[in-house]
């Protein structure tokens, strides 16, 4: 359990900051497995998870879903046979923000 998944989220506000190149930084190195990508300008947090098979693909989506759910902070999830690819941002500031590194951490928990 890293120390990252344990930390609260905030609410995430129109003004709330978009974390600093120090913080991606630190935070990275908790998420090791996770990709920093660019998308229409919107920088997010990546990383594809593989699955034997469809319907354990789908219980990890489910298992996503809840932790989403239970902080109102919210993913993009491709759900394919095998494998789950999850993308964290946030929407309001499109950008990154703490509370997306603290889901990727809480995703990987979840992965197993
Ligand atoms: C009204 C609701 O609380 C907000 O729209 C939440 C929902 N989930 C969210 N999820 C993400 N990733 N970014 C947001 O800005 C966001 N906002």
């Amino acid at each position: 359990m890293s120390e990252l998944s344990q930390h609260a989220c905030e609410a995430c506000k129109i003004d709330a900051p978009r974390v600093t190149e120090e913080e991606i930084s630190a935070y990275r190195k908790q998420i090791p497995e996770w990709q920093i990508v660019e998308r229409d300008g919107i920088m997010q947090l990546e990383r594809a998870f593989t699955f034997p098979d469809f319907k354990q693909a789908l219980a990890f989506t489910q298992r996503v879903g809840d932790i989403a759910e239970e902080a109102d902070h919210h993913p993009a999830l491709l759900t394919e046979w095998g494998k789950v690819t999850v993308t964290w941002w946030s929407h309001k500031i499109k950008g990154l923000h703490k509370n997306d590194f603290i889901l990727a951490a809480r995703t990987d928990e979840v992965a197993t």
